[in-house]
Parts: structure tokens; C-alpha cells; sequence
């Protein structure tokens, strides 16, 4: 897949003097909530307003969404407000329907972008659709899965394109909803970086005090912009109402996030940022040197369990270690969670190279 500039016209063409604010209530509820949402948004850095009008819920018999009479009522907010509208759409019919009112900008959710083959049928339907389409990520962490369904838009004509990054699904999410894992985010702005990049904080966070510092996450990686669910009365929202804000939070928080210019060419910032840059240049090569180092005593080990007939895997020493690097770990400053990864990908790999010893 190549993506061009050509394919991010639908942004630069709105000429943002700051990053793009999509925001919202999760469920479109009734036309008074919309309404009333919509005109308080008016009056913020929001440019598209949002509302969910078909809601995948992961159980049936909880509110599945308004359906099509709450397209009628995003109609009215483009008229009354002169904000852009998007909705999500999980299938061809709603692809359908939204297209006949007319909204403007559609995105396609985390539990369809899992399904190839119902991303197919939704980019077969918006054939010859002169429209931006955004995926968000897919719940799992593949970003081959995700820049496949973006792939499929491109596929079948569709040219004005744009990611959601909403995190992912994990066992153990620690304080987020959805995880972020920003790793995969930086990776994809690494191969595309003309692709809009948009971040769902709401989605990520699940509770309204962390909105800011993973949107600030967000700015400090160049993102292009947010989707913030808001609502006049989270409280009482029908879904998602821990993750929601008020039209003036969001206000608030566009305000306190601080946009980073993307470089700096002022001369002593650059000097200081090389030398630093040299700096973490040798100790990178230290890790690798270190890393082999400690791959190589694990290959002796491995051969001397393999001449025993011992296990590889030796559960309480490697419970101990873990302990022991993140009690070390959290004395130098460096997190659980941090210390947690690199340990148990450097334990996979090691036992790895020992189930190779022959
Ligand atoms: C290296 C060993 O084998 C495995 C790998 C470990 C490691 O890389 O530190 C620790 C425990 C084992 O699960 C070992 O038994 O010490």
C-alpha cells in the first residue's frame, strides 16, 4: 500500500491551525441531546461532531443505538452548527443509510476492522464515494490487520483516508481501558506518514481524569488529532458513561494540551540534541552487546539441561528474577509495566534459543 498526501486532502483542506478535534457523544440518545451537545461544541476547537447511531455491543439487550432516526438529527447539527458529522458503520446497510443523509465523514470500528470480510463489503459499498473513510484499529494488536482494512478502502477507490488509534483489548489493561501500545501507533507513522493519524483517548482510558496526559501522548508523537467522546450529561449517558466529558472538560483540555512544533532548527537545540543523540547511540550498542552477552550464557545453560534431560522452562527462577528486576527497576525510576515487557521478551527469546540446542 502507498499512501500519498493526495490521501489526507479531506485534513489539509480544513487548514487547522490546530490539531483536528472529532467529539461527541458515544450514542446519539435523542435529538435534544444531540442537539444541545452539538451547540456546545460549537463554541470549542471542535471541527466533526460524532455520535454513535448503530452501537456493537458485546451483549445483546443493552441499548444497540438509535438507529436510522438519529441520522436526521446529525443533519440538523451541520445545519445549526456548521460542524462536519461522522458516524461509524459496521455493515452496508448502514453504509447505505448514512450516505442518504449525508453524513460526511464515516469510520469503521475496532470490531469491524477485525473482519475482513466485512471491511470488504463496506469498501465494495462505497464504491465511486468521494468521502473520508477512518478505520480504527482492530480490538487485537495487529497492524497488519489494521492497514489491511485501510488497504481495502484504497482497493476499491476510496481516496480520502485516515486511522483511529482506540488501543486494544488485553487481559491485563492496569489502568487503561484499552491498551495504547504506542509502539504499534509509532510503527505505522513510521511506514505512512501521510496517513492522519487521530488518537481515541475515551476509548483508551475509559475514565475521564487520564484524557489529557494520553492526549498529550498523542501530540508529543505528532499525532493529527483526537476523538473525544462528550456528552451534556455523562453521568447519564445510555453507554460509555465513565469515559465521557463535558463539552466545557473537553474545552478545558484542548486548552491545557500543548502542541509541539515537528522540529526545531534553532542551533543550540540541535547541538544538544545530537550530542544526546550520540549518547543513546553507544549505549544502544551496549544493550545489544549486553543482550548477546546474556544469550550466549542461556545457550550453555540450554546445552547442559539438554545433556540432563532438564526442562527449559524453570518457573521459580524465573519468578525471581522478574521480582528482582522490577523491585531494581523501580528503585532507578523505570516502571512495572516497562520492566515487566522487556524481561518477558527477553525470557521468551532465551528459552527460544535453548529449545535450539541440539
Ligand atoms: C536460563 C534458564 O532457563 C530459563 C530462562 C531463564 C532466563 O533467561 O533467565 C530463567 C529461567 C528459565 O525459565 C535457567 O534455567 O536459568
Amino acid at each position: 500500500m502507498e499512501i500519498k498526501k493526495e490521501n489526507r486532502r479531506w485534513l489539509d483542506a480544513m487548514n487547522l491551525a490546530h490539531p483536528i478535534v472529532i467529539a461527541g457523544p458515544c450514542s446519539a440518545e435523542t435529538e435534544e441531546q444531540v442537539l444541545k451537545t452539538a451547540h456546545l461544541l460549537k463554541d470549542t476547537d471542535t471541527n466533526v461532531f460524532r455520535a454513535g447511531i448503530w452501537k456493537p455491543r458485546t451483549r445483546p439487550g443493552g441499548f444497540e443505538g438509535v438507529g436510522e432516526k438519529g441520522l436526521p438529527w446529525l443533519q440538523k447539527v451541520k445545519e445549526e452548527t456548521g460542524m462536519l458529522v461522522t458516524t461509524e458503520v459496521g455493515n452496508t446497510d448502514h453504509v447505505e443509510k448514512a450516505l442518504k443523509h449525508d453524513i460526511d465523514i464515516l469510520w469503521i470500528g475496532a470490531r469491524t476492522t477485525v473482519n475482513p470480510f466485512a471491511v470488504q463489503e463496506i469498501a465494495d459499498s462505497l464504491k465511486g464515494v468521494d468521502k473520508p473513510v477512518l478505520v480504527k484499529n482492530p480490538v487485537n494488536p495487529d497492524l497488519p490487520l489494521w492497514l489491511g482494512g485501510v488497504e481495502r478502502l484504497q482497493s476499491a477507490g476510496i481516496s480520502q483516508l485516515g486511522v483511529i488509534h482506540r488501543g486494544f483489548s488485553a487481559y491485563n489493561t492496569m489502568h487503561y481501558r484499552n491498551k495504547p501500545k504506542w509502539h504499534i501507533a509509532i510503527e505505522l507513522k513510521k511506514e505512512f506518514p501521510d496517513l492522519p493519524l487521530i488518537l481515541d483517548p475515551s476509548h483508551i482510558c475509559g475514565r475521564r481524569d487520564t484524557i489529557l496526559d494520553v492526549s498529550q501522548t498523542a501530540l508529543d508523537l505528532n499525532y493529527d488529532g483526537f476523538m473525544i467522546e462528550t456528552h451534556i450529561d455523562p453521568d447519564n449517558a445510555w453507554s460509555d458513561a465513565k469515559q465521557q466529558i463535558t463539552p466545557a472538560q473537553l474545552n478545558q483540555i484542548t486548552q491545557d494540551l500543548r502542541i509541539r512544533q515537528k522540529n526545531s532548527t534553532a542551533e543550540e537545540f540541535q547541538r544538544k540534541l545530537n550530542m544526546h543523540r550520540k549518547e543513546l547511540d553507544l549505549i544502544d550498542s551496549n544493550i545489544i552487546d549486553i543482550l548477546s552477552d546474556r544469550m550466549g550464557i542461556a545457550k550453555a545453560i540450554g546445552k547442559l539441561k539438554h545433556d540432563e534431560n532438564v526442562a527449559i522452562l524453570q518457573s521459580g527462577r524465573w519468578a525471581d528474577i522478574l521480582n528482582k528486576m522490577v523491585e531494581d527497576g523501580q528503585s532507578k525510576g523505570l516502571s512495572k509495566e516497562f520492566i515487566e515487557e522487556i524481561f518477558k521478551a527477553i525470557h521468551v527469546e532465551s528459552i527460544n534459543i535453548q529449545h535450539n540446542v541440539k
